[in-house]
Order: C-alpha cells, then sequence, then structure tokens
C-alpha cells in the first residue's frame, strides 16, 4: 500500500509524460495492481495507453479540424500542368496586390501586355517583366473579401518524376465562407482575362510527351492578304471554310460526317505553313499541330490526340509523308518510330474517334509519297499545290515588302476604326462581331497574278455551297473572325509610316530579274530581308544574287526563318 500512496511520483518517475495525466496514471496503475502486473509492466502499459490516446486525439483532431474547415472555408486549387494555373497567374500579374507583395517572384515568360517596367530609369527596350507572389502564404483582396492564397513549389524529384523539366507547382486561393461563388468569379474573370488577350492572336496547342494537348505559342494573327499566292485560290478556300463551319445542320440532316480536310503540297518554303495560320487567324480558330515524327507518338496517343481536339478547331499535321517513308542515308525506308504508319493515321483521321466539326489540314512536300487512301474526297476535300515563286509572285512580295506610308485620309480612317474597334473590345463579350478588316481586304483584293500556274483540286466542293451561293462571309452566323488587337494596329501602322515605299516601276524591275518558278517564296523572302528598307538596293543585288544561287539548287528553296514564329 505504500507504493500505492507514492504512486502519483512513481508515476512521474517512470512516465514523466503521464504526470501530466494524473487520473489516467492512477486507473492505469489500479488496473495494472489488480492484474497483479509488475512494476516494470506497468510503466510499459502507461506509456502504450497514452500513446493510444495522442493517436486518437490526432486522427478525431484532424477530422474534426478537417470538418470545421470544410464548414466555413472554400478553397480552389490550381496544378502548373492545367491551363487554369496560367489562367491564375495571368490574373495574378494584374491585381494590384502582385504589384504590392514584398515576397514576390518575377517572370518574363508571361507575354502579355501590361505590368511592363518602362522609364523611371530602366531602359524601354529591355523585355516585359511581369511581378507575381512569390512561392509562399499571401493575403489579399478581392471584391472586398479577404482572400488568401498559397504558392507551393513540388520537390524536383517530384518534377522529374512527372517528366517536366519546369518546377511543378500549385496555387491555392480560399476565403471564409460556405460559399464557392467569390472563387468561381476569380476563376471566370482570370479565364475571361486569358482568353481576350489571345483575341487578336493565333494560339498553337502541340502534344506533350503524355499524349495531351498543351498550348505552346500564340502568334499575332497573320493576315492573309500577306500570303503571296493567286487571290482567287485564298478566296475560294476562306470561303469554302466559312461556309463548312456554318453548315453543321446540312451535314447532319444529310448524316455526312461533319469535318472537311485540305491537303496543301508542293516546294518547301513556298507557304503552306504560313497560309494555314493566317486562314486559321481569319476563321478565329485555334491551331492543334501533329508532329508524326515525334518519337513517343504511339497508335493510342493519336487517336486520343484527335479525339481532344475541341470541336472547332484547325487540325494540323505537317509533312504528312513522314507517316509512311523516312528517309536514311539518302534511301527510302519504312518508318520505324513507335507510330506504325498508315492504317492506324486514318484510323485516327475518320474513325469514330474523329472530331466532328473540325477542319483538318495536311501539307506535305512529297505529294507522291502519300498513299491514295490517305487524300481520297472524305478526308481531303481540296488540294492545292503551292509551287515556286513566279515573276507575278515575287513583284507582289516586293511591293508588300516596300508599301507606301499611309496617307493622312488612310490614317484618319484608321484611328476612327480603330476607336469602334475600341469600343466594342471594350463592351462586347469574347465573342466579337466584328468583320475582320483582312476578309473585307481579300473580297475587295483584285487578281494580280493568273491562278494558272496553281492547281486547286476542287472536284469535291462544298455541297453547301452548291445549295447556297451567296458567299459565306455574307451569310449569317458565319464565324466572326477576331479583330486585330489596337496595338498591332498602331505597331503596323508605325512600321508603315518608316518604311521606304517601292515604287511600281522597282516592282517591275525587281520581278523581271527573277525567273519563274526557281526560287521558293521563303528564298525571296529572305534575300529582301537583308535589304529591309532599301528596295533600290535590292534591285541593284538581286541579278547578282540570282546568278550566285542558280549555280547553288539548294538555294533555290531555302527556307528563311519564319518572322512570326516568336511568341
Ligand atoms: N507565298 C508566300 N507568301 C508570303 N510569304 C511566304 C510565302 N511562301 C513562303 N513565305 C515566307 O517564307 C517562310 C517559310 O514559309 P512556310 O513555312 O509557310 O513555307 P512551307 O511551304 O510551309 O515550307 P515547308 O514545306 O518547308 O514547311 C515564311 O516566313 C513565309 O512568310
Amino acid at each position: 500500500m505504500e507504493g500505492h500512496a507514492a504512486m502519483p511520483y512513481s508515476i512521474s518517475r517512470r512516465g514523466p509524460a503521464l504526470a501530466t495525466l494524473p487520473p489516467i496514471g492512477l486507473i492505469v496503475a489500479s488496473l495494472a495492481e489488480r492484474l497483479g502486473v509488475g512494476e516494470f509492466a506497468t510503466g510499459g502499459l502507461q506509456l502504450a495507453v497514452l500513446g493510444g490516446l495522442v493517436a486518437v486525439g490526432r486522427y478525431f483532431g484532424g477530422t474534426i479540424y478537417a470538418y470545421i474547415k470544410k464548414r466555413i472555408v472554400v478553397t480552389a486549387e490550381f496544378d502548373s500542368r492545367d491551363e487554369s494555373y496560367s489562367w491564375i497567374l495571368n490574373w495574378l500579374t494584374d491585381h494590384p496586390y502582385s504589384t504590392k507583395a514584398t515576397q514576390f517572384s518575377v517572370s518574363t515568360s508571361i507575354c502579355r501586355a501590361g505590368q511592363r517596367l518602362t522609364g523611371e530609369g530602366l531602359d524601354a527596350h529591355l523585355p516585359p517583366v511581369y511581378f507575381l507572389p512569390a512561392p509562399g502564404f499571401h493575403l489579399f483582396t478581392y471584391h472586398s473579401r479577404i482572400l488568401w492564397l498559397s504558392r507551393d513549389r513540388v520537390s524536383k524529384s517530384a518534377s522529374a518524376a512527372s517528366g517536366t523539366n519546369a518546377p511543378l507547382e500549385t496555387i491555392k486561393i480560399g476565403t471564409f465562407g460556405r460559399s464557392r461563388h467569390i472563387l468561381e468569379r476569380l476563376v471566370f474573370e482570370a479565364q475571361k482575362k486569358y482568353i481576350d488577350r489571345d483575341q487578336s492572336r493565333t494560339v498553337v496547342y502541340a502534344a506533350d510527351q503524355y499524349g495531351a494537348w498543351r498550348r505552346t505559342r500564340s502568334r499575332p494573327k497573320r493576315p492573309l492578304s500577306t500570303i503571296v499566292i493567286p487571290s482567287s485560290i485564298k478566296r475560294h478556300l476562306l470561303h469554302d471554310a466559312h461556309d463548312f463551319l456554318r453548315s453543321e445542320q446540312w451535314y447532319s440532316d444529310r448524316g455526312i460526317p461533319y469535318r472537311r480536310g485540305y491537303l496543301l503540297y508542293g516546294t518547301p518554303g513556298s507557304g503552306k505553313t504560313s497560309f494555314i495560320h493566317a486562314l486559321a487567324g481569319e476563321l478565329g480558330l485555334n491551331i492543334y499541330v501533329i508532329n508524326l515524327s515525334n518519337k513517343s507518338l504511339t497508335d493510342d496517343t493519336l487517336a486520343e490526340l484527335v479525339t481532344d481536339t475541341p470541336t472547332r478547331c484547325l487540325l494540323l499535321i505537317e509533312d504528312v509523308d513522314a507517316a509512311f517513308v523516312q528517309r536514311v542515308k539518302g534511301q527510302d525506308v519504312v518508318n520505324n518510330i513507335t507510330f506504325s504508319g498508315k492504317s492506324r493515321l486514318l484510323n485516327a483521321i475518320d474513325g469514330v474517334a474523329a472530331q466532328e466539326g473540325r477542319i483538318l489540314c495536311m501539307t506535305t512536300n512529297h505529294i507522291d509519297r502519300l498513299d491514295p487512301a490517305l487524300i481520297r474526297p472524305g478526308r481531303i476535300d481540296l488540294r492545292v499545290e503551292f509551287t515556286r515563286a513566279s515573276k507575278e509572285q515575287a513583284r507582289e512580295l516586293f511591293e508588300r515588302f516596300y508599301p507606301p506610308p499611309p496617307s493622312e485620309e488612310e490614317e484618319e480612317a484608321e484611328c476612327s476604326a480603330e476607336d469602334e474597334i475600341a469600343h466594342v473590345e471594350r463592351t462586347s463579350a469574347v465573342e466579337s462581331k466584328l468583320i475582320s478588316p483582312w476578309s473585307q481586304e481579300l473580297v475587295q483584293e483584285p487578281e494580280t497574278m493568273p491562278p494558272r500556274r496553281w492547281t486547286l483540286d476542287r472536284r469535291l466542293t462544298s455541297t453547301a455551297e452548291m445549295l447556297d451561293p451567296t458567299p459565306a462571309t455574307s451569310r449569317p452566323n458565319s464565324p466572326s473572325p477576331r479583330p486585330m488587337s489596337s496595338a498591332n494596329r498602331r505597331a503596323s501602322r508605325m512600321v508603315r509610316r518608316q518604311s521606304v515605299a517601292a515604287t511600281p516601276e522597282q516592282a517591275d524591275l525587281f520581278a523581271s530579274m527573277i525567273p519563274n518558278d526557281t526560287f521558293s517564296m521563303a528564298a525571296l523572302q529572305g534575300f529582301l530581308m537583308e535589304y529591309k528598307s532599301r528596295p533600290e538596293l535590292a534591285i541593284a543585288h538581286v541579278s547578282a544574287w540570282v546568278e550566285q544561287n542558280l549555280k547553288d539548287p539548294r538555294t533555290s528553296t531555302t527556307n528563311t526563318p519564319d518572322p512570326d514564329t516568336e511568341e
């Protein structure tokens, strides 16, 4: 019994933690005594009971905490592998908190207007810099509500495991309350801001290593008028595409799969890719590019990619001949990449998986290598051959390179149109109802070169067009092309003001020195780039350039870097 009376102290000696819980210690000790357990075992029993209690407390504590949190806090999470993450980053760069946060990260990769560091001692020619809240915890207000944001970097090993070099991040935004409304509002606002950013741009998506679409870049829209090919060909393709996009019901009524395919083939550097980008911009569609030479492209991922394209888009398969043969040391051999070739490609293009409503564009420099099944009507509805430059194309390229500066009336007209567009941009929602200036230009553009050498295989013209000969651009429900941004318009006017105009005589002279069907348009463009604002120097040097390059036929199809590729 002596030991009994001294029990609280002995508890503290044997298990100091239990000293803080005398009643439990006493209960355990008296139980141990009844069971005839020795002193040493009693201490062990007490520790076991304590451990159990802590575990139970933790479990219930966590559950109770999560329950209370669920009742009083709402949280939204964004993962850097998902596009919504870019919406939030883009949104954050504009939020006043980003310019006030004492812990901030600096980024140059969010290419958008605003938040540019200019003036105040900084060089205006430096690339734009954006401020974002640094990884960690932040508090800010949004519509008079207090929100918190936690930006966390996932460990490097987790990033590597997910196959990306960029650090994986998550952003969580939360607030007190039970309604998700405020966070949903923030998400939709961020999404709209992000989409608005692309109003005057064409967004290009490509497949990542998991076979999922990932936004790779966005380019300012290229006006169709800058593609120097016969305008009747441009008009025909544009009309056909517009017509297709407004004819869903027509296809559905007749049970015809609602899709359209174009094949652009011919000389490298003749403008096939540029034309497709300009067409997509004109139609207000984003481009989804599949590269068949991609080693990680398997049959399954190809099918998945096609299935995952959105309903309205332009699906571009470049150099489609890569699906069939690969050139190895001058010999054509059967392609041995994981992608198994023709049949799977055909299945992906027109199988059940094929997404309705999309325009499929394929390009190739070797139409002779394509399987006839791939380009049969139904898969390919229109074929256009792109050839080496004619004299007419050379002349037009020259004129476009050295345009006359805008006259005062033109500037005035452009400014008032700009004001109007800016007004519409401010007041309209994402879908603008403006007719692109480029569509109008194209409709009015006179034919400057005979389309005689150009092959447009229109055996299978649109059936909807046969029923309704009204030009697609003048019909209701035609998808409205997205307008050029005012910043782009201003920049283009500045360039035009500074440029030295070529005279029609100079253009004629230049064209007369370019042999027909010899050089690619890309090669001519490359030559003119050397004399950006000096048409007279271009003329002075062109014969020597022609002579020199005729000796080396490889240069006749030389490609120059595409000036549009910069983000
Ligand atoms: N018809 C053209 N009109 C205006 N620019 C052209 C034309 N053809 C080529 N270019 C210019 O040449 C460059 C390369 O053109 P593009 O990549 O569109 O050619 P491509 O036919 O797709 O070549 P490849 O078959 O090698 O992919 C671009 O910068 C483009 O601006």
